[in-house]
């Protein structure tokens, strides 16, 4: 288990990396059935699942899916994954996602590619959400990768100088960045706002931090996702590891 993000990666191969990445992806396909209405997430490790599945589908199996991200429609479309809305489609039966990291407790921190507000839109429409991620994602107390948060771009320095507050009241002191999607470039979300790179360090009381930040006006949302994640398939050096319930509730 890493306190420091990217600590087990340096001595991970990239190759080697994929390679868990893939397995878990593998693992939580297991799960999908014949007529399964799913969400697809975004990021490096959902992409393993979309293609896995995207082989799944040439060979038969018929599933509803509503991705998370421009991204992963543009994936899934060319994969021949028959794609929905969640106006179409509201209720989902099962999401699988990647996750930056994650706990004991199955409480995430999502967003490192920025789609985290329809990645949580989705995740809470569903009945189980699975997240599959190698075992370097694992922490004793989530902060060590930033807290990425969205915010509207109107008065987005005032919605800064907002969480900040709002975090020192819960000692979390620590650099809030504005996300750049390249030198002198705003990152801009498919839902058309800033993402704020919040480096607190190890957030000890994630729930009161996540319902001070949802309180903020200026919040689209933010990355700690809690109480959404059924189960956490965990890839790592001896095989994959199933946390939480594959067919229950949240923790
Ligand atoms: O939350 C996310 C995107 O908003 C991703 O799930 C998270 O960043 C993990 O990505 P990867 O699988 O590439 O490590």
């Amino acid at each position: 288990m890493s306190d420091r993000p990217g600590e087990a990666n340096v001595r991970m191969s990239a190759f080697s990396a994929e390679a868990m990445k893939r397995a878990a992806a593998r693992a939580a396909l297991e799960s999908v059935t014949h007529g399964m209405r799913l969400g697809l997430g975004s990021g490096s490790t959902a992409a393993h699942f979309v293609d896995l599945l995207g082989a799944r589908v040439r060979e038969g199996l018929e599933v509803i899916c509503v991705p998370t991200s421009e991204r992963t429609r543009a994936q899934a479309e060319s994969l021949g994954i028959s794609l929905s809305t969640l106006d179409e489609t509201p209720q989902l039966d099962l999401t699988v996602d990647g996750a930056d990291e994650f706990d004991a407790a199955l409480r995430l921190i999502k967003g490192g590619g920025g789609a985290l507000l329809r990645e949580k839109i989705v995740a809470a429409a569903s009945t189980r959400m699975f997240v599959i991620a190698d075992a370097t994602k694992e922490v004793r107390t989530l902060g060590a990768f930033p807290l990425p948060v969205e915010i509207d771009r109107f008065g987005a320095r005032s919605t800064m100088l907002h969480i900040e507050r709002v975090a020192r009241g819960l000692g979390l002191i620590g650099p809030l960045t504005m996300r750049d999607a390249e030198p002198g470039e705003r990152f801009i979300t498919d839902g058309g706002h800033y993402i704020v790179d919040c480096a607190f360090g190890a957030i000890d009381d994630a729930d009161a931090l996540a319902a001070r930040l949802s309180a903020i006006p200026g919040v689209v949302d933010h990355g700690l996702f809690i109480g959404l994640a059924t189960a956490i398939f965990i890839a790592g050096a001896e095989g994959v590891r199933i946390l939480g319930n594959i067919s229950g509730d949240p923790l």
